[in-house]
């Protein structure tokens, strides 16, 4: 997978011409109707002062009405059309960047801060729609019109023409090198600081109970705060910088009227124009200056939009770490695994078929933080689980338990052999594995919705039955009942419930979602030691129905009735599986 260059972000962010070409031909008619109408104001302003008969003027009162509102109508149309491909393109681009992230989810993201990812999801993208809406297509509307109205004025008096090219060139390039000097630096720096104060804004609420209970949440705060005035200096050295920009554009549009008219008064005196032609040639540059206008505008834009399209280019990392499992396209699926070998029966049909789970000398690694390797987590793990077998993983803390569980659902790649009822799991899709291998860890997410919303993500078909009976299933019916039912609110990350309760929720929707093999890793992790036991010897035996396989993850002993083996876990090692047979020993 290859990282997507700032360029290609940017190029990305233009709509196909088909698209855009109405917002363009629409700004140009639109930039064209100010310039006809000052033009044509002047032109019957002054022919109206020679007194002539009013059928001279009836035409040229007609186009002021008509450019006056073909400018705001025009104007409209405009916006409407430029946005709606602006937006279009947006929504692929957003798409395209959620796309890319999904292989790294979850351990490749373990490191990204999620406040400054979503700034570069949400703000930075949007500021992609400045590419199409403030700089291609103003650039080339502007452009079409100066060359036509200068060429106008040229037409009338070449002296005129060429005093105006030369006023607007020598402005606009004033305006680009004020803001150039006063605000390219506070153009870059925008994106990146809007994604630092939204990240330090997310950390801020997500651990605001740490914070409070170390009374740290007004430092917090207060980081917030720095981060939010360094913002607003740097939008106002921006903001400053285009009104500087904008005075020397408007300084220009008087200096570039006086010039012309200047250049025009001889050819107005050798009676070769007429004096309504002579206001044209006066008043004109005023309108021509302010089409100008958009260039530093638009000039100042890309710059902007190019450090957002840089930060979004950056958003996921180039390419996916070794230690990850990649995507595997459906069509290289091994031969002979066919869908209904490698899928779980449908749910709702209440039958799970488990596969048989084989693991020879796995090993495996965390992806690397900030560039430095963690080393190896696991080195040699032989594993067999067998259709309907419940075994118990021990291990210390550290040992690699949880490292396991995410070899298991391919979170981690893992090197060795790892084969699926004999089918190597390395060649099968990693979504298509955890289909049949459902983990339950150790924190699980809870959403903050209510409870019928943290099942029914499992699956979305189950009716309000089916949910308090899996609920029932875990021991939560008569909580759940009590809290007012499926639509008791569990809180943020599950502050409303206790830390076994949201075990047992996170078995629930595991249930529901009728995975052949059940992954729990330390389940009981946040229960109190005397009754770790019953929740377990609840959680294993509802776990266990329908003759699912389950690993059990604990680093201490557990009730041997509720499992049939147990395999030792150490340093990442379990002790090697005599050839053909299985690697623990029995616990009966
Ligand atoms: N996301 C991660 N990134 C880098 N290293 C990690 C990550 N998670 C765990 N590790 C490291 O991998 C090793 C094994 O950790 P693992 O979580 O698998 O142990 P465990 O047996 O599950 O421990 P516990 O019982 O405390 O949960 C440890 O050295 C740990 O620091």
């Amino acid at each position: 997978m290859s990282e997507p260059t700032t360029r290609a972000v940017l190029r990305q962010a233009v709509p196909p011409v088909r698209r855009l070409l109405p917002a363009i031909l629409l700004g140009v008619l639109s930039a064209a109707s100010s310039v006809a109408l000052l033009a044509c104001s002047a032109w019957l302003i002054v022919r109206a002062a020679e007194q002539p008969p009013i059928l001279y003027l009836s035409v040229a009162v007609v186009g002021v009405r008509a450019f006056a509102l073909g400018r705001a109508s025009f104007r409209y149309l405009e916006r409407i059309a430029g946005h709606d491909a602006s937006f279009r393109q947006l929504a692929a681009i957003r798409s395209g960047v959620y796309e890319r992230l999904l292989p790294f989810a979850p351990d490749g993201l373990a490191a990204t801060r999620r406040g400054d990812l979503l700034a570069r999801f949400v703000g930075d993208v949007d500021d992609l729609q400045m590419v199409a809406l403030r700089v291609v297509q103003p650039l080339v509307s502007a452009g079409v019109v100066l060359v036509l109205a200068i060429a106008g004025v040229w037409l009338i008096a070449p002296a005129s023409g060429a005093a105006l090219a030369g006023c607007l060139v020598v402005g606009v390039a004033a305006a680009l090198a004020l803001q150039r000097v006063a605000a390219r630096r506070a153009e870059r720096e925008l994106a990146p600081l809007r994604g630092r104060l939204q990240a330090a804004i997310v950390d801020h609420l997500q651990a605001i109970d740490v914070l409070v209970a170390f009374d740290a949440a007004d430092s917090s705060a207060r980081r917030i705060d720095e981060f939010g005035e360094r913002l607003a200096r740097t939008a106002r050295r921006r903001s400053l910088a285009a009104g500087g920009a904008a005075a020397v554009m408007a300084a220009i549009a008087g200096i570039a009227a006086a010039a012309s008219a200047a250049a025009g008064a001889p050819v107005l005196a050798d009676g070769r124009i007429t004096g309504p032609a002579f206001a044209v040639l006066a008043l004109v540059p005023l309108a021509i200056a302010e089409v100008a206008a958009a260039v530093p505008v638009a000039v100042a834009a890309a710059r902007q939009a190019g450090a957002s399209a840089r930060r979004v280019a950056e958003a996921v990392p180039a390419v996916v770490p070794p230690e990850l499992s990649a995507m595997i396209a459906a069509s290289e699926a091994p031969a002979g695994a066919t869908p209904d070998e490698m899928d779980p029966a449908a749910p709702g049909t209440g039958g799970v078929r488990p596969p048989t789970i084989r693991l020879r000398g796995v090993g495996a690694a965390w992806p690397a933080v900030n560039g430095i390797a963690a080393g190896a987590a696991l080195s040699h793990v032989d594993l067999d689980l067998a259709p309907g077998e419940r075994v118990l993983l021990r291990g210390a803390s550290g040992a690699g338990k949880t490292t396991l569980a995410h070899v298991l659902v391919r979170f981690l790649a893992g090197t060795g052999s790892y084969r699926i009822d004999g089918v190597e799991a390395a060649e099968l899709d990693p979504a298509r594995v955890r289909r049949r291998i459902g983990l339950v860890e150790q924190r699980p997410w809870i959403f903050d919705e209510d409870l019928r919303q943290n099942l029914l993500f499992a699956r979305d078909t189950a009716s309000d039955d089916e949910l308090l009976a899996v609920l029932g299933q875990v021991g939560l019916a008569d909580w759940a009942r009590e809290r007012g039912g499926l639509d008791a609110p569990v809180g943020e990350r599950g502050a409303l419930v206790s830390g076994g309760q949201a075990q047992r929720i996170a078995l629930a929707r595991a249930l529901l979602a009728e995975f052949p093999v059940l992954v729990l890793d330390e389940p009981t992790a946040n229960v109190d030691a005397a009754q770790a036991a019953a929740v377990l010897d609840e959680l294993m035996r509802a776990a266990a129905r329908d003759g699912r396989s389950v690993l059990l993850i604990s680093h201490v002993d557990v009730d041997p009735s509720i499992i049939d083996r147990v395999v030792e876990i150490d340093a990442g090692r379990t002790a090697p599986a005599a050839p053909g047979s299985r690697a623990a020993r029995p616990v009966r």
